[in-house]
């Protein structure tokens, strides 16, 4: 089989005036390390929704590994782990037995759903918790807990509704390492954040969704490298009012206490022109550094113009 992880061709949904998602085309490859990124309300938990059959589309369709999430729905479901956003376990039960009963329904015998329960645990480093309820367990055992549940019956893509809302730090890179084990076996993973470094950190290529439509998909490079980059260049002599500066990609020349800074789309590539242009011009460079363009401020980019829009018709 070759078909992708994830396909959907012109899913939509809405719920009264909101249109959830709006058209959503979207591949993901297998093996994929895929991250979905977006403002508040974007769509991106509808869209997990629908893939694992909580929610049905109006219109459109969504398969997982070719199996339509409404028609083949055991097929595509069996296949998905689910972090969510939410905390929805049993939580009157020890949770080995919660892992166990997870397996159990996704067709795993009991003998074996006791190994992968007791795996899972040990996976995400809660093994000693084995026979503690979830109410009992602290916030980020929670989290640890919420992951192992997704891999109990081993699945080929893993979902994460932003896994490490609210964690320490330390809890936040143990989880990104357990993460990064399952992709590099092999596991297809699906991502939601609102911590751009974890996706620049972490994803293969990452899609930006605002208003229940993708703005765009590329590598977190790709993305970074069409953002505008500041130059700081250190001159022996500075100037008091900015040099016209007739380069390539510059965008805007200001003077500061040092030399100059310059801002500039790829301003690796520019630098090398702007340092040429200045000497000409007679200055003599003494320091140069280029600070580039984050995920974040990308990401900020494309999806102001919504946002802006939004708030205006609001
Ligand atoms: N069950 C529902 N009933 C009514 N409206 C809903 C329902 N679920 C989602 N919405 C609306 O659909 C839109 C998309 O919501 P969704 O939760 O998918 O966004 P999101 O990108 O996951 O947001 P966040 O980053 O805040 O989690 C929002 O305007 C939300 O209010």
């Amino acid at each position: 089989m070759t078909e992708p992880a994830i396909r959907t061709r012109e899913l939509r949904k809405r719920y009264g005036d909101v249109q959830a998602l709006d058209g959503l085309d979207l591949t993901v490859d297998r093996g994929e390390f895929f991250g979905l990124l977006g403002p508040n309300g974007a769509g991106k938990t509808t869209f997990i929704n629908t893939l694992v059959g909580l929610v049905q589309g109006d219109s459109g369709t969504a398969e997982v590994f070719g199996f339509d999430v409404e028609a083949d729905y055991r097929e595509a479901r069996d296949r998905i782990g689910l972090a969510p956003q939410e905390f929805n376990v049993d939580r009157f039960f020890p949770i080995i037995e919660v892992l166990e009963h997870k397996a159990g329904y996704h067709g795993i015998g009991s003998t074996e759903a006791r190994r992968r329960a007791e795996e899972a645990l040990k996976t995400v480093g809660i093994w000693d918790k084995r026979d503690t309820r979830f109410d009992w367990l602290s916030g980020g055992m929670k989290r640890r807990f919420v992951l192992a549940r997704a891999l109990v019956s081993d699945p080929d893509l893993l979902i994460l509704d932003e896994p490490t809302a609210g964690v320490d730090v330390q809890l936040r890179h143990d989880l990104w390492n357990i993460i990064n084990r399952m992709n590099d076996e092999g596991t297809t993973i699906l991502l939601t954040t609102h911590y751009i470094e974890e996706a620049e950190r972490l994803c293969d290529r990452v899609a930006i969704m605002d208003s229940g439509r993708k703005v765009e998909v590329a590598t977190p490079g790709d993305l970074m490298s069409r953002g505008t980059d500041t130059i700081d260049i250190g001159l022996a002599d500075p100037p008091r009012t900015a040099p016209r500066l007739d380069v390539d990609g510059v965008t805007e020349v200001a003077v500061t206490d040092d030399g100059l800074s310059v801002t500039a789309a790829g301003g690796s590539q520019t630098a090398p022109e702007l340092m040429r242009e200045l000497e000409r011009q007679g200055h003599t460079v003494t320091s140069l550094d280029i600070r580039r363009a984050s995920l974040e401020e990308v990401f900020v980019d494309l999806t102001r113009d919504d946002r802006e829009y939004a708030e205006v018709s609001a």
